[in-house]
């Protein structure tokens, strides 16, 4: 997937969130969107998602050649962040076959397989209301990460979790990220250190003169 963004703008209400933001995500590579709390940085994730809509400018996204319409965009991107919510009324297994109905897993992998890749194998019939919010953080990242996606936006990947589970992040991310746009929005050196690219969000504030 490659997105090209042409004097893209988001206001809520009167305030523009970020502006004239034109910029190409190239296929295959991985960015780090950055900008201090309140900046911007996941109002453009889920811009980019289509879970918001944009207020100026154009998306276009492009797969294999291919223009694909921002409407249908949705079926090859996965999307992780503190905001949305997994099924807590599902056990861990009840949860990936639910997830994996809409979007299949990558490399045919099995849901047992995933399970283990995620090293969640003691709560594989743990209700996910029972998790911890680590255990939750990362059932949501595995999700994410291991659906056949061309498309990979990660939103504070490492919210709450450990050091372990920081270096299982950084493990699994490198491993999956080739042949995908990866996205992430954060603050923290440890979750976009693999990131070829940094875009600031910050220079697309209205205040900031060019
Ligand atoms: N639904 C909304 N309605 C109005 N304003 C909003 C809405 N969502 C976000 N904002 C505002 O947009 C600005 C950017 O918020 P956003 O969550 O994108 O920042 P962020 O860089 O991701 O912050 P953080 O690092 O704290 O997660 C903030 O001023 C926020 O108050």
């Amino acid at each position: 997937m490659q997105i090209n963004l042409k004097n893209l703008g988001k206001r809520y209400n009167y305030e523009w969130i970020f502006r004239n933001l034109t910029y190409t995500f190239e296929q295959g590579a991985s960015y780090a969107i950055l900008g201090h709390n309140g900046s911007g940085k996941s109002t453009l994730l889920t811009v980019l998602a289509g879970y918001n809509l944009l207020s100026e400018g154009e998306l276009i996204y492009t797969s294999a050649g291919t223009t694909i319409t921002p409407e249908t965009a949705y079926r090859q991107l996965s999307l992780t962040a503190p905001y949305l919510e997994l099924v807590e009324e599902f056990t861990l297994l009840e949860m990936i076959g639910f997830h994996s109905r809409f979007k299949p897993l990558r490399q045919n992998l099995s849901h047992e397989q995933l399970i283990d890749r995620m090293g969640l194998q003691k709560a594989k019939n743990k209700f996910v209301k029972d998790f911890s919010s680590g255990m939750k953080q990362r059932l949501k990242l595995g999700l994410a990460i291991y659906s056949d996606s061309s498309l990979l936006l990660l939103d504070e990947p490492t919210t709450n979790l450990d050091q372990e589970g920081i270096s299982w992040y950084q493990e699994h991310i490198n491993q999956n990220k080739q042949d995908r746009l990866v996205i992430v929005g954060s603050n923290i050196a440890h979750e976009y250190s693999f990131c070829d690219h940094q875009l600031r969000i910050t220079d697309f504030h209205t205040s900031v003169r060019k």
